[in-house]
């Protein structure tokens, strides 16, 4: 993993620019804060900004942990029980404009208009109800290794998660390929759109706000997709077994798919973040997920903050209202790779 401390200098350089700030802007979804956050993130120290722009030029790991933020217990009040309702306004603002900041110097944050009340910075946080459903929200159930959003062609280049409060050291899980490179004939096959996904529920359960999951969820059809992309010899990837199969009928997807499940599975670390650490998994390179807990709801739980961060922002200007905004509100994206000509056409010259 790629690694950043901050030094005691450091975190004083970090305040001088977080107080500021924070005495200038409601918050990190503050519009005003919003079109300036990529000029203040230069104000940031130099070795944080230089190994954060290591991390998005270079890849030189599926995630980055950056360390040394300190974060005040007590100053943060108790874990929201629900989503988005902290018990004050601003408990946590400096530890978040400081995340935002962290990743401005790797991209642009976006936000869902099907997740979260479309905040760009998201919570998660253990949420009655849903202990056991394939949420951020849930507990005692694992959330299975994932590449945030992998339905969706716009979804974010990185993930940031940034720890308040983990009093059990509850791990982050993450994984990325490795050593040997996967057979050329598993590549081939995983390279082509054989696997069948679906939006995970976070997005489904929109409509339903925080309450458990169900109700009037959109039934959308699977989409064939490819797992692997851009270099053979060094795949990105785009797996979330939990929302997808391999074609029905297609042995060799199948086989190729459990090779591909059996590496990541074999390469899966825990990471238990502590408070203040930041970690940005890099949606191309690596897998994330979360280890089971049991929950408590006492206002001491386990409390992380959550973005997603694209490269390319303009990619996907037709799901967003304006040249800045960051929400992406439609589904059209979707629509449009299910309508491309099938992987049976497109395959009928390789493997
Ligand atoms: N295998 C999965 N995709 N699990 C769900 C992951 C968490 C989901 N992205 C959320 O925001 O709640
Ligand atoms: O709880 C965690 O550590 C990670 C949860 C997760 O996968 C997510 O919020 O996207
Ligand atoms: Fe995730």
């Amino acid at each position: 993993m790629h690694q950043v401390s901050l030094s005691a200098r450091d975190v004083d350089d970090v305040f001088a620019v977080v107080d500021e700030l924070a005495g200038r802007f409601p918050g990190v979804e503050d519009e005003a804060f919003l079109d300036e956050a990529a000029v203040f993130a230069h104000e940031l120290p130099r070795a944080l900004r230089s190994a954060l722009n290591t991390m998005r030029l270079g890849e030189p790991a599926g995630a980055m942990l950056v360390s040394g933020f300190p974060v005040d217990d007590v100053a943060i009040g108790r874990t929201p029980v629900y989503r988005g309702r902290q018990e004050a306004a601003g408990v946590t603002r400096r530890e978040e404009m400081f995340f935002f900041l962290c990743g401005a110097l790797l991209g642009d944050a976006i936000g869902w208009a099907t997740q979260q009340d479309a905040r760009l910075m998201h919570d998660v946080l253990p949420i009655p109800g849903h202990e056991n459903v394939q949420l951020n929200s849930a507990s005692e159930m694992e959330i299975w290794w994932h590449v945030e959003d992998a339905f969706h062609p716009y979804r974010a280049d990185y993930v940031g998660l940034m720890c308040l409060r983990n009093h059990d050291g509850v791990p982050t899980t993450y994984a990325a390929l490795g050593e040997p490179p996967l057979p050329a004939e598993t590549v081939e096959v995983l390279f082509q759109p054989r696997f069948l996904i679906r939006p995970d529920n976070s997005h489904l359960a929109a409509r339903a706000g925080d309450g458990p999951p169900g109700g009037e969820a959109r039934v959308v059809p699977a989409m064939p997709i490819a797992v692997l992309f851009g270099d053979r010899a060094a795949p990105y990837l785009r797996p979330d077994p939990y929302f997808m199969e391999p074609t029905p009928d297609d042995p060799r997807a199948q086989e190729a798919f459990a090779l591909l499940t059996a590496r990541l599975d074999a390469n899966l670390r825990g990471v238990p973040l502590r408070p203040g650490e930041v970690l940005f998994v890099d949606n191309y390179l690596a897998v994330h997920g979360r280890r089971p807990f049991r929950a408590r709801y006492d206002g001491r739980d386990r409390w992380l903050k959550r973005l997603n961060i694209t490269r390319d922002l303009r990619k996907s200007r037709d799901a967003r209202s304006s040249p800045a905004s960051r929400v992406l509100g439609t589904f059209g994206a979707v629509d449009q790779e299910r309508r491309r000509p099938s992987w049976t056409t497109q395959t009928s010259t390789g493997a």
